[in-house]
């Protein structure tokens, strides 16, 4: 890798990836300071099924569900540049004449927006619509036919006026310091921007592979210590730990460490977790990363349980395409190893307004009211940056 050696702000180079028509991710890692970001200079971005251990640098990008508009993206890191003072570093093998453009957009004043998409749907579930849909679901998870169920919605915000992406992205890792911070733009594909509180596939520098079982919510209390939960999130973040280990299971895998479930804290709200790890090197599995990623997504945290007529009730029932919401992103093969979030508490961009998504996992006892008020919380997350912005 090469480095040049004026440095440029996150701003610059998100605006000089946007004027020169290339892909861009930023992102912060939880409970750390420094924000990342890469661009890909060449043309294609779709991707397969992800292999981790066989990946160059870059960013992840995947959908709920693969189809003809949503795909596995990648960006590939030819630029990177590690936020805090360096220089950016230039992968082996960019070309010089590519480099050279982009040191000239850098170095250009243009117009700071994001990469668009024509909206394909109308936005607009209304509180009747989601909650019809909640009691078709307990009905059927009553028949037995199904156990759990997440249901989403979406909802459209105008975007406040001058709204920058770096400075919400700011905003939003000042706000968040928990959570995986992301800021994704990529041409025919859009901007979407969150802050996950979920793991789905990890792996350090020291090959110790993490994933989590993410699930019960309630708003926070002032003690966490003294969070009560309900049989119905115990039994419902239960059903994921469970299926996490089936995915073990199939792989035959019998050592890894489980610890929980804790409480832990997500902006305004509190959900319980159980962590497992594996140290990749003790049992001799390179490429469990890889495996897991497919046995895992879509987890009983955002589709459901059994997984097959989980996703059928989605399909027919939600109303709407969830896109890259409840997909996966993150940096693979990075400095510090490969880190794939859930897309929760995210929105996309369109020009003027934003749109966006949140679900609650539907089991027997569930009251469609109470999912309703649950997808609301979930989507303060975003407004609050929205609103941060508007002041
Ligand atoms: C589906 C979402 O979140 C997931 C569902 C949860 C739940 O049903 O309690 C909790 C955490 C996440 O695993 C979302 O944020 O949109």
């Amino acid at each position: 890798m090469g480095t040049a050696t004026r440095v440029f702000t996150l701003q610059d180079t998100f605006r000089a990836a946007i004027a020169g028509q290339k892909a861009v991710a930023v992102w912060r890692l939880p409970n750390t300071d420094s924000t990342q970001a890469c661009v890909q200079l060449g043309p294609g971005y779709a991707t397969g099924q992800p292999q981790l251990e066989r990946s160059p640098f870059g960013f992840l990008f995947c959908p709920f569900q693969p189809t003809a508009q949503h795909h596995n993206t990648f960006i590939r890191a030819d630029v990177y540049f590690d936020g805090s003072t360096a220089p950016p570093v230039v992968a082996d093998g960019v070309p010089e004449e590519e480099m050279e453009k982009f040191y000239r957009l850098l170095n250009e004043e243009s117009k700071a927006g994001w990469h668009t998409v024509p909206a394909t749907q109308q936005h607009f579930q209304t509180a009747q619509g989601f909650t019809t849909a909640v009691t078709k679901a307990v009905e059927q998870i009553q028949a037995e036919t199904m156990e759990k169920v997440v249901l989403s919605r979406t909802k459209q915000e105008a975007l406040p006026a001058g709204f920058s992406p770096i400075a919400a992205f700011e905003a939003m890792a000042a706000a968040y310091p928990r959570a995986f911070v992301s800021l994704v733009s990529v041409p025919g594909v859009g901007t979407w921007m969150g802050a996950s509180p979920e793991i789905l596939v990890s792996i350090n520098e020291q090959q110790v592979f993490h994933t989590m079982a993410l699930a019960g919510t309630q708003p926070v209390v002032a003690n966490v210590a003294d969070a009560i939960w309900r049989q119905k999130e115990i039994e419902e973040q239960a059903m994921v730990e469970r299926y996490i280990l089936s995915c073990f299971k199939k792989l035959r895998l019998r050592e890894y460490t489980e610890i929980g479930p804790r409480t832990v804290i997500a902006g305004n709200l509190m959900h319980l977790r159980t962590d497992f790890r594996v140290d990749m090197k003790e049992v001799h599995f390179p490429t469990l990363g890889t495996d897991m990623l497919e046995l895992l997504h879509p987890t009983s945290a955002i589709c459901g349980l059994p997984k097959a007529p989980a996703l059928e009730f989605i399909l027919a029932h939600e109303g709407y395409d969830r896109s890259y919401y409840s997909g996966y992103l993150g940096p693979v093969s990075g400095p510090t190893g490969s880190h794939l979030y859930v897309n929760l508490r995210c929105m996309e961009l369109q020009e003027s307004e934003a749109i966006l998504y949140a679900g609650a996992g539907i089991t027997a006892e569930s009251d469609p009211q109470k999912e309703w008020q649950e997808t609301e919380h979930k989507m303060q997350t975003m407004r609050k940056v929205l609103e941060l912005l508007s002041d």
